[in-house]
């Protein structure tokens, strides 16, 4: 028997290997195998099985080079064929591997990597030391290296020579019988957690029996049996010692009698959400209704709904009944959640409704925590999943209904790896090939889901009022810039927003305060000369955290104590600009002394469970204000919350991307979307230094339709989605010079398709440098009118991509593909 297995690595091409007979019953196509490949051990992906191989067409010349699996890692697949022509359509989509898009469905850590050491002869390594003429050459530096050490990791090898390019010369060497290279598998990062467990191994009769006897002779063990008896279920070892104060030596007296056995059990390990919240009782207003009963009108089949609703509007209860009606019919159901770890209320609300049939991913879990999730979905245990974008890949059978909550966030595109999806757009996707409804909802879509709503392809639901009659809060701007004329504005704050800060204060009321920015000076500079001082590996400007007084990269991570004076020309006079969220607070303990404040950011909310312990705070009137980043701005539901203030509302118009209008209209609208969602009335105050910008306007009227109408004519006019399909070409390097040669190179390739599709020069990217890489960025577009599907443009970049790699002196360089891209920085 043969298999076809792919690799989470950049190749696109599957490997043909043998199974052996005794692993002939356990293959099956999707399970992860560990074959050897190349010198290396890889974990892959079973695609295909097979009698035989067509010897002609997978090119191989010779059966007997065919090398076999070692070894079988999952006991049931886990995708089916179905989900195998999702992942086939996400490596299409998105450039990449079928392997790398198998990858996502796999938790992290689970793979088997191959960690390789040399045994050598240093005898013979010795020998052939002394024979080499130049003791400088790669081969001479190798061979002393492994004549001083018998076992030695090949990476470490690698190091203390200072060159990676080794290979060759080791594979000589074991040709020549001077090592041996052994493949040692290192183990998966998480695995299953056991533990030891006591049971009782008599009838409880023949216990009582023999108890005199061992009360007399073990006090000790009668105070484990006396335990034991005492519950119903086996115990873990550990905790029966612990309880009894006794030694494993009294146990294992139990044991070697034959009154108790111990035996090993999974301990399966679950997060535990410390925030909580009363279930409401709820019954559905007339919008919700009439919501949940077009939803059902897909009666099950494919269909992609926008649930366009207000903030406040109850969108949340729309999902949990449709989700309820879904489980019901004996399908499941998994809910996307943007960043979850910051949602702790949502993810409540379906646990007071679903409870234990309900499996919840978010970043605060352990591997471990993640790693037992992932195997009960796969077990069958769960019916709905909700989590944030990695959760659309869990191996969950028989799916019925998919919903996007906050379709529009930013935080569906993975940025970081590859393939660089949109979970999002992969949903519909997903649900496509599952033939079931997706439902995508916000209260901001984006203009993409928007306009698919207006041109047909999507069917648009609203919910335009609040619950219970509530009012949309009041917003009004405060110009910052004329405001200092008249001498209104202390500091960072207008008189006005301070005014009605206090009142809240006073009325024992709640205040959210928006600042989207972390740290508390987001820069420094030089009075004298002007210098500002940034980051070595990135070009963007440290900013100054007050709590540890460094200066930090928020790119790399990079810090540096706070300068003294100017690192250009001596200066003293160092300033300091820009306001983030730490100032911030600290400006509000001056004003408010008496006022609870909390601050969330990413910098205060690291700690496990920190963000849910302030938001239980906030809901029981324990904190007064909360000052925070857009983290603030997502889905948080607090009746006692009448005033938000934002701070500075350009810190993200001000971005050089086609999408900055649409992030801040969003920002502002979200975070506004906080106050008054109960029958107290709400108020919003804007501080900006932009009060012209068109989308203030929009904001203000909370006019979702008319700010969309306007983008979408930028749009057309700048050649942006939803009118062009783009993607975005990164070349990067270390080198600069190599990065733009390479850039060059790949455009070169790329201009050959400029009759189908629009291409721009290579530029130099807005952030230049990052991480000490030097960034070239070329971006590429197709119109939607002459390429409905993108295909053109995928073909492309593809074709660019084949001749780089096979012609360019560059091919070393990093290069990444963003296939519609989130930003273009
Ligand atoms: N039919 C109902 N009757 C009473 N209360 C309801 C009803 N539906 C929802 N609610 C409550 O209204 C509040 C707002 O609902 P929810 O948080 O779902 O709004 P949302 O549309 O998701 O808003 P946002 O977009 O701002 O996050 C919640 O406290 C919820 O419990
Ligand atoms: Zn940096």
């Amino acid at each position: 028997m043969y298999a076809q297995i792919v690799f989470p690595l950049p190749f696109r091409n599957s490997f043909t290997y043998s199974v052996p007979r005794l692993l002939e019953k356990d293959v099956k196509i999707g399970t992860r195998v560990v074959v050897p490949f190349g010198r290396r051990v890889l974990t892959g992906f079973i695609i295909a099985l097979s009698e035989s191989i067509d010897e002609s067409s997978s090119g191989l010349a010779d059966k007997s080079k065919i090398k076999s699996i070692r070894d079988i890692l999952d006991d049931q697949p886990i995708f089916d064929s179905k989900m195998l022509e999702f992942y086939r359509w996400m490596s299409d989509y998105y450039l990449c591997s079928l392997g790398e898009a198998l990858k996502t469905i796999v938790p992290y850590g689970t793979d088997v990597e191959s960690k390789r050491k040399i045994v050598s002869d240093t005898e013979i390594c010795r020998s052939l030391l002394a024979g080499e003429k130049n003791k400088n050459s790669l081969k001479a530096k190798i061979l002393s290296a492994l004549a001083e050490k018998e076992l030695i990791n090949i990476s470490y090898l690698q190091k203390i020579i200072k060159n990676k390019n080794v290979y060759s010369i080791l594979r000589d060497l074991e040709d020549a019988g001077a090592i041996t290279i052994l493949n040692e598998i290192a183990d998966a990062k998480v695995r299953v957690k056991k533990a030891r467990y006591v049971r009782i191994a008599l009838p409880r009769e023949a216990i009582y029996d023999l108890m005199p006897e061992i009360e007399r002779a073990a006090p000790k063990q009668m105070l484990i049996l006396l335990e034991l008896l005492s519950s119903a279920e086996d115990k873990p070892a550990a905790e029966i010692l612990k309880k009894t104060g006794s030694s494993s030596s009294a146990l294992n007296g139990l044991v070697s009698k034959g009154i108790v056995e111990i035996y090993e059990k999974e301990i399966e390990r679950t997060f535990k959400e410390n925030y909580a919240e009363e279930m409401k009782d709820i019954v559905l207003s007339v919008n919700q209704r009439k919501a949940v009963e077009e939803l059902k009108k897909s009666n099950g089949k494919f269909d992609v709904f926008l649930l366009y609703g207000v903030t406040g509007s109850g969108k949340t209860q729309v999902y949990i009944e449709i989700a309820d009606e879904v489980v019901k019919s004996g399908k499941n159901v998994i809910i996307l959640v943007p960043e979850i770890s910051l949602t702790p209320q949502i993810t409540t609300r379906f646990y007071n409704k679903f409870n234990d049939k309900i499996a919840v991913f978010h970043s605060r879990m352990s591997l471990g925590e993640r790693y037992d999730t992932w195997r009960g979905i796969l077990s069958g245990k769960y019916s709905i999943v909700i989590g944030p974008r990695s959760a659309l890949f869990v191996p969950l059978k028989n799916l019925g209904l998919i919903v996007v909550d906050e379709e529009h966030d930013q935080s569906y595109k993975q940025s970081d790896m590859t393939p660089k999806y949109n979970a999002r757009d992969a949903a519909v996707m997903l649900a496509k090939f599952n033939d079931c409804p997706v439902v995508l909802g916000s209260a901001t879509p984006s203009i993409e889901s928007m306009y698919n709503a207006q041109s047909g392809k999507y069917k648009l639901i609203e919910l335009p009022e609040r619950i219970d009659n509530a009012k949309l809060p009041e917003i009004k701007l405060v110009d910052v810039t004329i405001e200092k004329k008249k001498k209104k504005i202390e500091g960072i704050f207008s008189n006005l927003l301070l005014d009605e800060i206090g009142k809240r204060l006073e009325k024992k009321e709640n205040v959210i305060i928006l600042q989207n920015r972390r740290g508390f000076a987001t820069q420094v500079y030089c009075d004298d000369c002007g210098e500002v001082i940034t980051c070595t590996d990135c070009t963007v400007s440290m900013v100054h955290h007050i709590s540890k007084n460094i200066l930090q990269c928020h790119y790399c991570g990079n810090s540096m104590p706070v300068p003294k004076a100017c690192p250009v020309c001596g200066s003293v006079s160092l300033k300091f600009f820009g306001t983030g969220t730490q100032r911030v607070e600290d400006e509000l303990a001056f004003y408010f002394p008496n006022a609870k404040i909390e601050r969330v950011d990413s910098d205060s909310i690291s700690r496990k469970g920190a963000l849910s312990e302030i938001l239980n705070d906030f809901r029981n009137g324990r904190i007064d204000i909360l000052v925070g980043t857009q983290m603030l701005s997502k889905g948080l539901d607090f009746s006692n919350v009448t005033l938000v203030g934002v701070v500075s509302a350009e810190t993200s118009l001000w971005i050089p991307d086609f999408r900055a209008d649409e992030r801040t209209f969003q920002l502002l609208t979200q975070v506004s979307g906080r106050a008054g969602r109960s029958d107290k009335k709400g108020e919003v105050i804007i501080q900006t230094q932009n009060s012209k910008n068109f989308i203030f306007r929009k904001v203000i009227d909370n006019d979702y339709y008319g700010f969309y109408n306007e983008e979408l004519e930028l749009r057309r006019k700048g050649e942006y989605p939803p009118f062009t399909r783009i993607a975005l070409v990164e070349i990067k390097d270390k080198n600069e010079r190599r990065a733009r040669a390479a850039a060059n190179d790949f455009h070169k390739y790329l201009a050959m398709h400029k009759k189908t599709i629009n291409i721009s020069p290579p530029n130099e990217a807005i952030i230049y440098k990052i991480k000490g890489f030097y960034r070239y960025q070329i971006l590429a577009r197709s119109f939607r009118n002459q390429d409905p599907a993108g295909r053109l443009l995928r073909s492309a970049i593809f074709d660019a991509l084949t001749e780089f790699n096979r012609l360019s002196r560059h091919k070393n360089i990093t290069l990444i593909v963003d296939i519609d891209p989130q930003s273009i920085l």
